[in-house]
């Protein structure tokens, strides 16, 4: 079967149990947005465009437990338990908010319909351009050259083909790039359990590293570009992402390696002037003091785990969409770069 984060069946979701990967397969049958919110903020599905995505097909379902009384009015409650489950990735408020103005007016089978067919087209429409994006970022990738990555931002993040990632697939199927290093990203090792597997199954060269071998592969001059996700881009292109980010920026800035995001326009958040507001979740300390529920540390050390970071624009080369690139990112930008049309992309989920 393709891979994919999320299998939607009409009347329920089943997600793909990321904690699990990459040698069990098991999913999550999620009957309501209580079985989604749980799924989203025990990371059972993460990445911020497949976090948006669940959260609307949470939508969905939750307008189905109401049958004829569904009204905006009373899916309150699970917007609310939808919106508590991560604060940093917009994606998950962005779905939301779509949800909730298609459904505006409706009631009854009439909003049940219109949910299910607008989760639905969120997950056809982040597929489709992801597509776009990678196109997009091809030639921000020097030719020939071995790319590092971060985190997961491949299929398992997204509604498919993926951002940072599918701008690598595509790049790779084009004959683009030489390979890949993925960082294993700690403590959640999104690299090494998920990144490094997706790879390895499109027959993309990868090699996994421990986050800490960053610095002296930028320092040998293997690396040509470093291309990232994001969870949050703010107004002057300050970019939330996994915890980690920040640093590889600055390590490619100062080695002159071009430092790439990869993010849909839903994952920009104009309403936020720079990056000092990002909400920043805080995880978990077992997370931290444990690998796969193998103790690493002293069960009672004190921990710090924030599960993202801020990268200023200032260190950001250029932020890749499905509109296109913003070079050089800052306030105007950003503007001018919202200011572009969005594509159209039609269909249901394939
Ligand atoms: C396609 S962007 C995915 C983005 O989300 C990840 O965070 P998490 O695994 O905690 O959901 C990471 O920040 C990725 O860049």
């Amino acid at each position: 079967m393709e891979l994919t984060a999320l299998c939607w069946h009409r009347q329920r979701l089943d997600v793909l149990d990321q904690r699990a990967l990459p040698h069990d397969t098991r999913w999550m049958p999620c009957h309501d947005a209580t079985d989604v919110a749980s799924a989203i903020r025990d990371m059972v599905v993460r990445g911020a465009p497949a976090i948006g995505i669940a959260a609307a097909y949470g939508v969905a379902l939750a307008a189905q437990r109401l049958g004829a009384e569904a009204s905006l009015e009373r899916l309150a409650p699970a917007l609310q338990q939808l919106a508590e489950s991560r604060p940093t990735a917009v994606n998950l408020f962005w779905a939301l908010e779509r949800m909730g103005k298609v459904l505006a007016g409706l009631e009854g089978e009439a909003l049940i319909a219109r949910a299910v067919a607008e989760a639905e087209h969120i997950h056809a429409e982040d597929l489709a351009l992801n597509h776009r994006l990678a196109e997009h970022g091809v030639s921000l990738l020097p030719q020939g050259s071995f790319i590092y990555t971060h985190c997961n931002t491949g299929t398992l993040a997204t509604g498919g083909h993926g951002t940072a990632l599918g701008v690598i697939r595509t790049a790779w199927q084009g004959g683009r790039i030489a390979g890949v290093y993925a960082g294993e990203t700690r403590p959640w090792m999104q690299g090494s359990r998920l990144t490094s597997w997706e790879l390895m199954q499109d027959g993309v060269p990868v090699t996994l590293v421990t986050d800490s071998m960053a610095a002296v592969l930028m320092q040998s001059g293997r690396i040509g570009a470093v291309i990232v996700g994001a969870d949050r881009i703010t107004a002057n292109g300050d970019t939330a992402n996994k915890i980690g980010t920040y640093g590889l920026a600055v390590l490619a800035h100062h080695h002159r390696i071009p430092f790439i995001v990869a993010a849909p326009v839903a994952t920009i958040d104009p309403q936020l002037a720079d990056g000092s507001a990002i909400p920043i979740e805080q995880r978990p300390a077992d997370e931290v003091r444990q690998i796969h529920g193998v103790p690493v540390a002293p069960a009672t050390v004190p921990v710090f785990n924030p599960a993202f970071d801020v990268t200023p624009a200032g260190l950001i080369s250029a932020i890749v969409t499905e509109r296109g690139v913003i070079t050089r990112p800052d306030t105007a930008a950003v503007r001018a770069h919202l200011a572009l049309p969005a594509p159209e992309f039609a269909g249901a989920h394939s």
